[in-house]
């Protein structure tokens, strides 16, 4: 039998292995680099609370998962596949963070590459990713075939690498894998991690999100009515989550740098029925307008608190194909009885030039991140002197955000890597430079402490991260622990002196 064990390991640069080395520890490194590697075997599902339940939403998957695995054909290469999905995607409430269900996979399963005959599609290392997350392969993944493959063979899949992916069934002619520009390529029947694909999962009811990302919102908190800024929103995972514990009420306002992600963060608060939510594009590191001389051209808005320009609406920018998406979901809704928030008003489409200073009481800064932490990856490119650009241009994020925070008001600050340059470093820097904000305790936490101490670099800089206190305040999502099995994330929050 033709066995193959998925046991790969991320390849680092050189000068940011060493700089891990010192963080970690060797060893640590050595677990972190294969877990980011493997996806998380546990899918966790935000439940949209302001239509319906944890425990109705278990309700309703158990009864959606049990219709597509009737629907599903038993792999010929694992004869005891139906009944393991079955076993792995039990829905249950988590007993934590409120508000999610959860279903298990598992994984990595050995595969037997018996039938597939020496046949053989190599994919790109993005759809490597999606297929170890449990999607099929779409024809842009494609990167290359063996000769002679023909619909309906069973073919073993190769991810980047030479990672064995699984075996899957193609699903066209192999000249057409080359010629068309979109479509399903090959199926997977015996993946190695067998997760559930939740693509199109209760639409308007539930929004697969990662368990850290859930927990970042419930650690800010805001409340109903309050006035809150989402800097870097997009898609709007988290936005949605703010919203819903503002229970849709109060003012919401979501920034992201371009139009299309803008819409993003629109289509998705129009699906999930939230009005409260404000999106505009704009740049967050340019977002306090108290520097715009009066006069200028720019008006104060309704609420006193925003500069909107005067220039009207943005372009709505719906290609067809989103507004055939929107429009299938639409039907999946209103087949449940539910129906899509009404466009948002003249106000929330009109450009906005920034905010004045001490306008919110809550900020959420997820800002652009390396994103060391998100698994499965199997590539890590950049160099230790890109990363420390990160960390450089995401302390222009913080220094905005102290700015437009009220006296008192919260600010949480999350990212979703591992590199203390970007986690703790920036959490000292925003303590040494501003006596006013301190670091306060989270109200839900689920991971260990930050880093303490710190390490100078070869050009002799000196990156210090925290001292033993400070550290027990903030949560470092470790991806190699696998009780937690989450993605790699870190979570600060701040609150402002009165
Ligand atoms: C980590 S993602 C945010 C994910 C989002 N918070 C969520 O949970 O769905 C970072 C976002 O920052 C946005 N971004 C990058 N530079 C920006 C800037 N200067 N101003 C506003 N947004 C920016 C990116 O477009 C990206 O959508």
């Amino acid at each position: 039998m033709a066995t193959k064990t998925y046991a790969p390991t991320v390849q680092w640069q050189a000068d940011v292995e060493q700089y891990f080395t010192a963080a970690f520890g060797a060893e640590m490194l050595q677990q972190i680099s294969e877990a980011l590697c493997r996806p998380p075997l546990i899918t966790s599902l935000r439940v949209n609370t302001l239509r319906s339940t944890p425990e109705a939403v278990v309700a309703a998957l158990a009864t959606e998962l049990a219709a597509e695995k009737e629907g599903q054909e038993a792999p010929p290469a694992c004869a005891d596949h139906r009944q393991s999905l079955a076993s792995a995607h039990t829905p249950f409430v988590h007993q934590r963070v409120p508000g999610v269900v959860c279903m298990a996979g598992s994984g990595p399963h050995e595969v037997d590459y018996t039938p597939t005959q020496g046949k053989e599609v190599v994919i790109a290392r993005g759809a490597g990713e999606a297929v170890l997350r449990g999607a099929h392969i779409f024809v842009p993944g494609v990167l290359a075939c063996s000769p002679g493959i023909q619909k309906g063979d069973l073919v073993a899949v190769s991810v980047a690498l030479e990672q064995p992916g699984g075996v899957g069934r193609v699903e066209m002619e192999r000249a057409q894998m080359f010629r068309l520009q979109h479509g399903v390529a090959v199926t997977m029947r015996d993946p190695v991690f067998r997760l559930p694909s939740c693509n199109g999962l209760l639409p308007g009811l539930v929004m697969p999100q990662n368990l850290p990302s859930i927990l970042a919102a419930h650690v800010l908190a805001p409340k109903p009515g309050a006035t809150v800024l989402d800097m870097c929103a997009a898609p709007g995972g988290k936005t949605t989550a703010l919203a819903e514990l503002m229970q849709d009420r109060g003012t919401l306002y979501a920034l992201d740098r371009s139009h299309a992600k803008v819409q993003d963060i629109r289509d998705l608060a129009a699906e999930l029925g939230m009005t409260c939510i404000r999106a505009h594009k704009l740049d967050a590191t340019r977002a306090v307008v108290d520097h715009v001389p009066a006069g200028n051209g720019h008006m104060q808005a309704g609420s006193g608190h925003m500069q909107a320009g005067t220039k009207g609406a943005t372009p709505n920018g719906h290609s067809s194909k989103v507004a055939q998406r929107q429009e299938r979901k639409r039907k999946a809704m209103q087949a449940r009885g539910l129906t899509i928030a009404p466009p948002p008003s003249s106000v929330t489409e009109a450009q906005i030039a920034g905010f004045h200073e001490a306008t919110f009481d809550y900020i959420l800064l997820d800002g652009p991140c390396s994103a060391l932490g998100l698994r499965p990856r199997l590539i890590h490119g950049q160099t230790l002197k890109e990363l420390r650009g990160t960390a450089l241009y995401q302390r222009n994020f913080l220094d905005t955000a102290i700015r437009l925070l009220k006296p008192g008001g919260e600010l949480v600050y999350s990212t979703c890597t591992i590199n203390p340059g970007e986690n703790e470093r920036n959490v000292r820097h925003v303590l040494d430079k501003y006596p006013c904000m301190s670091l306060v305790p989270q109200a839900l936490t689920l991971s260990g402490p930050g880093l303490t101490g710190g390490i100078t670099h070869a050009d002799g800089e000196q990156e210090q991260w925290l001292t033993p206190d400070e550290a027990r305040l903030v949560q470092r999502f470790d991806p190699a622990d696998a009780e937690l099995d989450t993605i790699g994330f870190f979570v600060a929050k701040f609150v402002k002196a009165k």
